[in-house]
């Protein structure tokens, strides 16, 4: 087995007062592996993403970052390490999409420091990896969500991390550009990198393959492999919908399939 880059131990979380969102969550993520997560609306998938990057901290259970409690760890360090695409990205920034996208090198700069050279052209270099030149001199408040969540991902890439977690990373985008983002990542996972992602689309997970965790209404999370995991009844169950699983010859794979209304 690859190097464990992340491991989710015996998690649990609740919001001050509230109701336990999730429990005895575990999860291990290698390196250059992909894991998908599903589940309802409002079932702690982003508050699952939270306390990974340890915005928020977990009732119970632990995270460990290449071995290291992420509990001990410097910001700068879990930052080093992991970049995070949350659904909530920055709503203000008086700047152009490029001095957006090169502030995912803060980590390694420094809180004093300012990007140089070296740092633009790491950032350069993504932005037309990710065919996005058109956006580099835009302002960021300018463009649209979608235009934004490409931006998001671009910084994200830009910090050179070894995890990547991604919160509904194709949520704003056009089919074509969801395609895209989807190839992107599984060609992250081919360069090494560890990637977590929500989604709300079974077929992303049949399309990336990898690690599927499917987190229930009840804060339970079931994992395995993605073929696994995507059983019709389940699925059917889990969003109270009569779905079918269906093998497509002329495409090659599986598809999620929703019942004629
Ligand atoms: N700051 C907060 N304080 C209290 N409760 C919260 C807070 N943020 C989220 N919740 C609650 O926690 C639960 C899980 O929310 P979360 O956003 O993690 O779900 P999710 O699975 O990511 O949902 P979605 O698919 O709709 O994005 C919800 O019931 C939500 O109302």
């Amino acid at each position: 087995m690859k190097d464990v880059l992340l491991e989710v131990k015996n998690a649990s979380f609740s919001y001050k007062g509230g109701r336990i969102i999730f429990h005895d969550v575990n999860l291990s993520l290698h390196k250059g592996e992909i894991f998908t997560i599903l589940g309802p609306n409002g079932a702690g998938k982003s508050t699952l993403l939270n306390s990974i990057v340890r915005l928020l901290k977990l009732n119970e259970g632990e995270i460990l970052l290449n071995g290291k409690t992420i509990t001990s760890m410097r910001e700068r360090d879990i930052a080093k390490m992991i970049a995070y695409v949350s659904q909530s990205s920055m709503s203000t920034f008086d700047y152009s999409v490029r001095e957006y996208i090169v502030m995912g090198r803060a980590a390694h700069i420094g809180i004093f420091g300012k990007p140089g050279k070296e740092d633009y052209a790491i950032a350069d270099a993504i932005i037309e990896k990710m065919n996005i030149q058109h956006l580099s001199q835009k302002l960021y408040m300018q463009i649209s969500g979608g235009e934004r969540q490409q931006a998001c991902v671009a910084r994200a890439l830009v910090q050179q991390p070894e995890i990547i977690i991604f919160d509904e990373p194709t949520s704003a985008l056009d089919y074509g550009n969801q395609l895209k983002t989807l190839a992107l990542i599984r060609e992250l996972s081919e360069h090494g990198y560890g990637v977590i992602m929500t989604t709300h689309n079974p077929d992303h997970v049949i399309l990336l393959g990898g690690t599927a965790g499917i987190l229930d209404r009840g804060g339970r999370m079931k994992s395995g492999p993605a073929e696994e995991m995507l059983d019709e009844t389940y699925l059917s169950e889990l969003y109270r919908a009569n779905l079918k699983l269906v093998y497509v010859d002329d495409v090659k794979r599986k598809a999620c399939l929703a019942m004629r209304f």
